[in-house]
C-alpha cells in the first residue's frame, strides 16, 4: 500500500514522458508522494526522455507486442494498469493527453473510483479521424476525468462546451513548455552552422498510407537545393521504407530518434520545421522557430494566431512552395519569428502540483 496521497502517474509515450517529467518534479517539491508507471507504449523513448530530468519509472508493465492492434493494446494496458491500481489504491491518477496508455490509465482508474486528473485536456480538432485515434482518445478520457488541466483558455472553452463545469477545469499553460525551459538552461551555446538547418519529424498514424510519400518528396527536394542541411529523426513507430527515398540525398540526415536535450538544442538552431508533430509546433511556437504543419489541420490554434505555424497539408506542391518561401524570402520567414507565450509560461506544472496538493489536503500549500 502507498501513503495516503499518493499520485500515480500513467505514461506510455515520449511525448508524456516530456510533458509529465515536470509533473513529477513539481509534485515532488511539494512533497507528495508520486510513482511513475511505464505501460512501455514506446518502449524505449519513454524512458529515454525521463533520463535527463532524473526520473527513472517505478514500474514498467511492457504492454508491446509485435502486431498488436490498438483494441489489444487498450484492453492489455487497462487491465494491468487497474491490476496495479488495485494493489496500490493511489488517490489521484495523472494522465496525459491522448495516447491509447493515457485511455486506458483514465478507465482503469475510473472503474475503480480513482479520481483522474487529465494534463494537456481541452485540445479539439473535431474530427474524429483526425487525428486517429488521439482525437478520440482525448474526447473520451475528458468523459472520465475529475480534474481537467487545460493548455490554453481555448481548450477550456472546448471543455465548457463540452458541459465541464468551471470548477473542474484549470488553465495551467502547457507543461512542454516548462520542459523545454528546463532543457534549454542546460544546454552549451548552440555551433555555428554552415549551412541553414530543416528539421523535419513525421509519425501520424493517419498520414502513414498515403501521405508519407509525398512529404518525404518534398524533404527529398528541399535536401536537394545544396544550400540547407535537412535533419530528421526517425519515428520508430513508422516502417523503416518510408524514410528510404530520403536515403540516397546527401544534404539529409536520418538519424535515431534524438535525446531530448540533443533535439532541443536542434529545434533551437533551426531555420525552419516540417512536422506532423503536436509538440513540436508548441515547442517552436514557444522559440519562435517557423513551422509548416503537415497535416489537414492542428488542434492548436494558437501556433496559427501565434503566426509561428501554417498548416500546408501534406501534397508536394503545397509544402514545396511554402518552404522555398520561408527558405528564400526572408521577410517572410522574419514575420513567423515571434516566440510566442500563449503556448505557456513555463510554470504550468507548479499549478498542476498545486491544485493537486489542495485537492489533497483540503487546503491550499502554505506557499501559496
Ligand atoms: C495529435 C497530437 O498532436 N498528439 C500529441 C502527441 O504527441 P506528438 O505528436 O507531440 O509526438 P512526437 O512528435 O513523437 O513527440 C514530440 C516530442 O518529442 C520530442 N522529440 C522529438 C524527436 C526526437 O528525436 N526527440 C525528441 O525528444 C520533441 O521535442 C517533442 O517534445 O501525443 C502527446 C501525448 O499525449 C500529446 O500531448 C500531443 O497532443
Amino acid at each position: 500500500m502507498v501513503p495516503v496521497g499518493a499520485v500515480k502517474i500513467v505514461i506510455g509515450t515520449r511525448p508524456e514522458a516530456i510533458k509529465l517529467a515536470p509533473v513529477v518534479l513539481a509534485l515532488r517539491a511539494l512533497h507528495l508522494p508520486v510513482r511513475v508507471c511505464l505501460t512501455g507504449q514506446h518502449p524505449e523513448m519513454a524512458t529515454q526522455a525521463l533520463t535527463p530530468f532524473g526520473i527513472a519509472a517505478d514500474v514498467n508493465l511492457h504492454l508491446m507486442r509485435p502486431g498488436q492492434s490498438l483494441a489489444e493494446l487498450t484492453r492489455r494496458a487497462v487491465d494491468a494498469i487497474a491490476l496495479r491500481l488495485a494493489r496500490r489504491q493511489p488517490s489521484w491518477v495523472i494522465v496525459q493527453g491522448d495516447t491509447t496508455s493515457a485511455l486506458a490509465g483514465a478507465i482503469a482508474a475510473r472503474q475503480l473510483g480513482i479520481p483522474v486528473a487529465h494534463v494537456e485536456a481541452g485540445l479539439r480538432s473535431f474530427d474524429l479521424s483526425q487525428p486517429y485515434p488521439e482525437e478520440l482518445n482525448r474526447t473520451l478520457i475528458a468523459r472520465l476525468a475529475t480534474l481537467h488541466f487545460a493548455p490554453t483558455p481555448g481548450a477550456e472553452a472546448n471543455l465548457r462546451a463540452e458541459g465541464v463545469p468551471g470548477k473542474a477545469i484549470e488553465v495551467t499553460g502547457n507543461t512542454v513548455v516548462d520542459a523545454l525551459h528546463r532543457t534549454l538552461s542546460t544546454l552549451p551555446p548552440a555551433p555555428r552552422r554552415a549551412r541553414r538547418l530543416v528539421l523535419a519529424t513525421l509519425h501520424r498514424r493517419e498520414n502513414r498510407e498515403t501521405a508519407f510519400p509525398e512529404i518525404i518528396d518534398a524533404l527529398a527536394t528541399i535536401a536537394s537545393r545544396g544550400d540547407v542541411d535537412v535533419l530528421l529523426p526517425r519515428h520508430p513507430g513508422c516502417p523503416p521504407e518510408v524514410y528510404t527515398p530520403l536515403e540516397a540525398c546527401p544534404a539529409a540526415r536520418l538519424v535515431p530518434p534524438m535525446p531530448y536535450p540533443a533535439f532541443i538544442a536542434a529545434l533551437a538552431s533551426a531555420h525552419l520545421v516540417i512536422t506532423d508533430s503536436g509538440g513540436i509546433q508548441e515547442e517552436a511556437s514557444a522559440l519562435g522557430i517557423p513551422t509548416l504543419v503537415v497535416r489537414v489541420l492542428t488542434e492548436r490554434p494558437e501556433v496559427i494566431d501565434a503566426g509561428t505555424a501554417l498548416v500546408v497539408d501534406t501534397a508536394k506542391s503545397g509544402i514545396l512552395s511554402a518552404a522555398t518561401r520561408l527558405l528564400d524570402d526572408p521577410d517572410a520567414h522574419r514575420s513567423m519569428t515571434n516566440a510566442s507565450r500563449r503556448i505557456g509560461d513555463g510554470k504550468a506544472a507548479e499549478r498542476i502540483a498545486r491544485r493537486l496538493y489542495a485537492e489533497l489536503h483540503g487546503v491550499p500549500h502554505p506557499a501559496a
